[in-house]
């Protein structure tokens, strides 16, 4: 429980929703969601009405027998007959009580009968001799004749709105059949923001030497004749290659700003997420709209789902789909005649599984690697995203940007509008200095939670953090613990927080070790203090798994296993690629030599220094949550700073 890694959250963007659910190729917000759900019930109730509409119309009559004219005949001359109602050649009648129909239609008293056009008997003559009330009017109740036109174009009208939807709904399939039942509104180019500003390079920060690399792009957008003239080619595909939320889509999407040119946008997992033999035609559709509008640049993000190394022999379910549908994108941009100005920007955080088909030359040829950003990065970024949130003088937009190593650009969006959302909740006019730490806090931990802990339990708790604290606090060259709680957050019972307070990029096995130590600092703890371990210590354990064997197994740092990288990559993997057993033996051998090694150092560091251990425990109990200063004053370490180390 120490070192809480920063949770990674996408942040609600209000313009990533532009453009139609069809182009704009993200995953449908629950919004989108809960749309289609309503659209689901009312196609059921129009497809029930339907049903209903037939079924009285065509299918019943009115509840009179039709009874036989001969029949109608005889009641009359029997004088049965009390009225009728007459239209034409159709009567509807009473008798004036209930008699047998001998055709076999039972008992009746109402009933409906047609009178032959070649009858030439004298019924009006017997109806008045009878004494029959005859009215003639319409048989059955008659509509305006417009209404009557209305109600038959009900149907048809509603069966072809079921039709569309169900049309849109699963796309345009491939040859004729897909251009009537199949068909869908074509790509549309991915609009403004709602602000009516163009996504430009001035939202982009911290990744300054890729909006360079970029820059020639956006020149050939702009003035694509003048390389014509000149015969140059111009890449047309760019990878952009890079862990989640560091910007790829934003970068696409300035692009395009930059250039003022259209900006297409789909996701490789949505071309093959569709009904079977789809994705190559909704390439082929996309690439010919673009195509239309050049220069223009189409961006696929997730280009990985359908671009991964195809593992050599069985073909699984789905994976024809894929291949397809990646051979369709290659074929589209073999065919690009060079100057055309369509540039196909992808998007992938797995560059390392890519097929190596997608970046020869003449495809996806430039590959433009994105990072998380450094300090100044990071500040710049800051800027950005608050750049309409009004903040407090106190605000300290640098400091937020040291305490925030690791952290993306998509992650401290994410930063910036928790600050602001606390400030709302708060009544505040502006967004203050306690507001950003609170917010910090929140996505780097997860949300504080309530939960009612038994008293053994907490104290137990406020042991294990101490553990972790103090091993980090006595660690020579340790990151300093920022914070001690035995407050609950995310599924952690207590946090012991440590920042790096300069960026690190090469870690030393002295530093990895100290923080094996730190991790094991809990558990050892326990250990010392009641004699047994509980399972309080599972995420410790997975964070010294996860070092140790970085450090045995990529890092170099076991002379019995020596400098290799033993554990193959995922692209070693997908060609087979795995280490001897003896080495996988040798790497466990090691990993638990380490974690030994650290954790007998642990509890013998806890023994010499008990006292400060409990006073650390008893000021959690009291306190609940330490800071930085006041937990280095309690335990009694001076802090060591860089510069004493
Ligand atoms: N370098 C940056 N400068 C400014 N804002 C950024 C930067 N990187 C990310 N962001 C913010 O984070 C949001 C999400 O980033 P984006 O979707 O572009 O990341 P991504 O790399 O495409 O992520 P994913 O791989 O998850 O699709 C952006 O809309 C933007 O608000
Ligand atoms: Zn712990």
């Amino acid at each position: 429980m120490s070192n809480a890694a920063p949770e990674r959250k996408a942040p609600d963007q209000p313009w990533r929703t532009e453009g139609t659910p069809d182009d704009d190729g993200r995953r449908p917000p629950d919004g989108r969601r809960a749309r289609g759900r309503w659209w689901g019930l009312a196609v059921t109730a129009v497809i029930v009405f339907l049903l209903v509409y037939v079924g009285l119309n065509y299918l019943g009559g009115g509840d009179e027998p039709t009874i036989s004219y001969t029949e109608f005949s005889r009641q009359v001359d029997a004088g049965n007959v009390d009225k009728i109602y007459s239209k034409g050649d159709a009567i509807q009648g009473q008798l004036k009580k209930a008699r047998d129909d001998p055709d076999g239609g039972g008992q009746y008293t109402k009933f409906t009968t047609q009178r032959p056009a070649f009858a030439d008997d004298d019924l009006w003559q017997n109806l008045d001799r009878q004494d029959v009330t005859v009215t003639a009017r319409p048989v059955v109740q008659q509509r305006s004749p417009l209404a009557n036109l209305l109600l038959s174009l009900v149907p048809i009208v509603l069966l072809v709105a079921v039709w569309i939807f169900f049309a849109r709904r699963f796309g345009g399939g491939p040859g004729g059949a897909g251009g009537m039942l199949g068909r869908k509104t074509p790509p549309r180019p991915v609009g403004l923001r709602p602000d009516g500003r163009r996504t430009t390079f001035a939202d982009v920060a911290g990744i300054d030497e890729v909006k360079g690399e970029l820059d020639d792009v956006v020149d050939f957008l702009e003035h694509p004749e003048v390389y014509r003239r000149m015969g140059a080619k111009m890449p047309r595909g760019v990878l952009l290659a890079g862990s989640p939320g560091t910007g790829k889509t934003l970068l696409a999407r300035a692009v395009a700003g930059e250039a003022g040119v259209p900006f297409f946008s789909a996701s490789a997992s949505e071309f093959i997420e569709m009904i079977v033999g789809v994705g190559a035609s909704r390439v082929r559709e996309l690439f010919a709209e673009a195509r239309k509008v050049a220069p223009s640049i189409i961006f696929i993000d997730e280009i990985d789902t359908i671009g991964r190394i195809r593992s050599g022999g069985a073909s699984v379910g789905g994976h024809d789909e894929r291949e397809q549908t990646l051979n369709q994108i290659l074929t589209e941009m073999d065919g690009f005649s060079g100057a055309e100005g369509v540039i196909v920007i992808a998007a992938t955080n797995r560059a390392d599984i890519l097929d190596p088909a997608l970046t020869r030359p003449g495809r996806f040829d430039r590959v433009v690697s994105v990072s998380p950003p450094d300090r100044a990065g990071r500040e710049a970024i800051l800027a950005i995203h608050t750049r309409e949130i009004p903040l407090a003088p106190d605000v300290d937009l640098a400091w937020m940007a040291r305490t925030t190593p690791g952290m993306t650009g998509a992650d401290l969006a994410n930063l910036a509008n928790e600050a602001a959302l606390l400030a709302v909740k708060r009544d505040q006019e502006q967004v203050t200095q306690a507001d950003l730490s609170e917010a910090l806090e929140k996505v780097q931990l997860g949300a504080e939670r309530t939960l009612i802990m038994p008293e053994e339990d907490r104290r137990r708790t406020a042991f294990h953090e101490s553990g972790h604290a103090l091993l980090g606090m006595l660690q020579p060259g340790a990151d300093p613990v920022r914070k001690v709680t035995i407050v609950p957050r995310g599924r952690a019972l207590g946090v012991t927080l440590s920042t790096p307070e300069v960026e690190r990029y090469a870690l030393s096995e002295e530093y990895l070790r100290g923080r094996i130590i730190g991790a094991l600092g809990g558990m050892a703890a326990e250990q010392i203090v009641y004699g047994v371990v509980t399972t309080g210590a599972e995420n410790d354990l997975e964070q010294v798994t996860n070092i140790a064997r970085g450090m045995v197994a990529r890092w170099g740092m076991s002379e019995r296993v020596g400098r290799l990288s033993a554990l193959p990559n995922d692209a070693q993997q997908a060609y087979g690629l795995a280490a001897a057993p003896a080495t996988l033996d040798a790497i466990d051998h090691e990993m638990r030599r380490i974690v030994d090694e650290c954790y007998e150092e642990a509890c013998r560091k806890l023994r010499d220094h008990r006292g400060q251990l409990d006073a650390l425990a008893l000021a959690l109990l009291e306190h609940e949550t330490l800071e930085e200063a006041d937990a280095y004053r309690i335990a009694g370490v001076t802090r060591l700073t860089k510069e004493d180390a």
